[in-house]
């Protein structure tokens, strides 16, 4: 069966770290015989300044037909901030109903921590980030804009349907893991509204799942545990804007955010998921080959896993994990050498 795969490079890094992971992706494609149509979209900064498009809905249309979307990043300084965030970005997210935003934290052996004696059994956990709803949603405006009276308001919307989906999703999740345990991060000590529907959503759902524990802590502690105690996280499921802010940091004590990886997923299979490094377009560094590609090929590798082609997966995942480990003694490389380093691990 041929994979018809999206390709979305974007803008700054993104289109030099896509390149390694679809190098990546040949590699393992060989190896594995698997048949992938590619189509590159050229979508991000670019085609805005060009034509005033961010996602027009022909091209919407298109990547529907796809299996899934592999995408590097988007955001430039030279466009409004917001505007391809809001227009390409979540467009997506929400047009194909991407409800679980899959981030991973994990410190593979031999990457190095910014937390003192840690060792990698410590930091291995999953952060489902709901990925639709929340202060994300768009609701909200200005009242008398540019005056000193100003009002801007940017609502989190919260619905029992979105919310229950996404907290079934994640004791899915925690029930398919040796630990079995869920940690709910919120702030429902002053967003009283929002806190209650998320705390009445898990304790319903939790009946359904009776294997599996459930903690649950305040966003802020849970930024003290990333750093203090992670390894009491297995599994945590929290809002889109927690789940945003929380996941950077989660790269950054796993090693680095050029690590870090992460899968928009519609967990219906109704329309096609999109995979993208945690990272954004890192303006301060694009074009220079000083990007780490490690996230986007990572990305692929959960690309693979939700198509349900395992062991090509598995195989991108232990070349990285032995590029990893290699690392340290490997001098300075390149993006492009690291992708060579990790494609040529895979043809063996
Ligand atoms: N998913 C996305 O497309 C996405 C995610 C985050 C930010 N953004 C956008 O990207 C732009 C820049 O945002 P930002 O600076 O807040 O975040 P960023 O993630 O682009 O960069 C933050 C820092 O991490 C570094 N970094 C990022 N990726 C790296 C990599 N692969 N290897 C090495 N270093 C890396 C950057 O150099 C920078 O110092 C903005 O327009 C923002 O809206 C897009
Ligand atoms: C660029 C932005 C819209 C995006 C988000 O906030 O979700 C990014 O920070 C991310 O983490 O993917
Ligand atoms: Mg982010």
């Amino acid at each position: 069966m041929t994979i018809r795969l999206a390709v979305i490079p974007g803008d700054g890094i993104g289109p030099e770290v896509v390149t390694e992971g679809l190098k990546v992706l040949d590699a393992v494609s060989a190896r594995f015989s698997l048949q992938i149509e590619r189509t590159e979209y050229d979508l991000g900064a670019r085609r805005w300044h060009a034509t005033g498009e961010t996602l027009p809905d022909t091209v919407l249309d298109e990547l529907r037909a796809h299996d899934a979307i592999l995408l590097g990043a988007v955001g430039d300084p030279s466009v409004p901030s917001g505007v391809l965030e809001r227009g390409l970005l979540l467009r997506l997210r929400f047009e194909l109903d991407h409800y679980v935003n899959l981030r991973p934290v994990k410190l593979f052996p031999g990457v190095r921590s910014p937390l003192a004696d840690i060792k990698p059994e410590q930091v291995d956990f999953l952060v489902v980030r709901e990925g639709t709803e929340g202060a994300y949603a768009g609701s909200g405006g200005f009242l008398r804009r540019g005056t000193p009276q100003e009002i801007a308001t940017e609502e989190s919307v919260n619905t029992a349907f979105g919310v229950a989906r996404v907290v079934r999703d994640a004791f899915t999740r925690a029930a398919g893991r040796p630990r079995r345990k869920l940690t709910v991060v919120h702030k429902n000590n002053v967003l009283v509204h929002a806190g209650d529907l998320w705390a009445r959503t898990v304790r319903e759902v939790a009946a359904e799942f009776p294997g599996v524990s459930v903690d649950y802590c305040h966003v802020d502690a849970a930024t003290i545990y990333f750093v203090t105690d992670p390894g009491r996280f297995d599994v945590i499921v929290t809002d889109n804007l927690f789940g945003d802010i929380l996941t950077d940091l989660g790269a950054a004590i796993a090693g680095g955010i050029g690590l870090a990886a992460s899968g928009n997923i519609n967990p219906q299979r109704t329309t096609p998921s999109m995979f993208e490094p945690v990272h954004g377009s890192a303006p301060d560094i694009a074009g220079r080959g000083l990007a780490d590609p490690t996230a986007t090929i990572l990305s692929v590798a959960m690309l693979l896993d939700h198509l349900g082609y395992r062991e090509a997966s598995q195989a991108v995942e232990a070349a990285v994990a032995e590029d990893l480990l290699e690392r340290s003694t490997a001098g300075r490389r390149t993006t492009a050498h690291i992708g060579d380093a990790i494609a040529a691990k895979i043809v063996g």
